[in-house]
């Protein structure tokens, strides 16, 4: 079964990897830079699952794969806070799209912020933890929960879910 993965961001090809591996002994993987058509910094559940959606599809077409994968990560306002937000799509030859969201997790006010002036996360995060390109590493998830869950520790629970759907579907 030949696999495309919708990006290049190491934490979130580990992800997928590792929880396809444990389902599928014959997986093969390409990877492709894929256009999410969202903004860089999605501002909402509906924009970051559609980017999920848009970066499935989008892999899809650029590969010879039986399925593909998209995840896209985002901030939504809940009340007075801003929560990292994590959503994750299959495509499939047959025009089926599968989608699930993942953990969501409150961002300090200072980052909020910084959102919300109209910056993105990833180097937020990289000036908030004097460290070079979190977002392929811990993440913002590893950095605000003390290390017990890491970026791609979150996208393996959502890979789980896409994955049950696909094997739901084609039982
Ligand atoms: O290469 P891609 O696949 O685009 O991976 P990415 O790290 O840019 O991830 P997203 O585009 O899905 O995330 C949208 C924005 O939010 C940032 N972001 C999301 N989750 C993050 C995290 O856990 N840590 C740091 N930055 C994060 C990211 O850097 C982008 O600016
Ligand atoms: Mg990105």
């Amino acid at each position: 079964m030949i696999v495309a993965i919708g990006t290049k961001n190491k934490a979130k090809t580990a992800a997928i990897q590792n929880v396809v591996n444990r389902y599928f002994e014959d997986a093969s993987f390409e990877q492709f830079d894929a256009r999410s058509n969202v903004s860089e910094q999605p501002f909402s559940h509906e924009e970051t699952r559609q980017g999920a959606i848009n970066r499935a599809v989008n892999t899809l077409q650029m590969s010879g794969a039986d399925l593909s994968f998209g995840l896209e990560g985002g901030v939504q306002e809940v009340g007075d806070s801003m929560y990292c937000c994590n959503w994750g799509a299959i495509a499939l030859k047959d025009g089926t799209v599968l989608t699930a969201a993942g953990a969501q997790f409150l961002l300090p006010e200072e980052i909020a912020e910084k959102l919300r002036e109209g910056k993105e996360l990833g180097p937020v995060m990289d000036d908030y933890t004097k460290q070079h390109d979190t977002r392929s590493n811990a993440g913002a998830v590893g950095v605000f929960t003390a290390g017990l869950i890491d970026r791609t520790e979150m996208f393996e629970h959502i890979v789980k879910l896409l994955i049950g759907q696909y094997l739901f579907l084609t039982k």
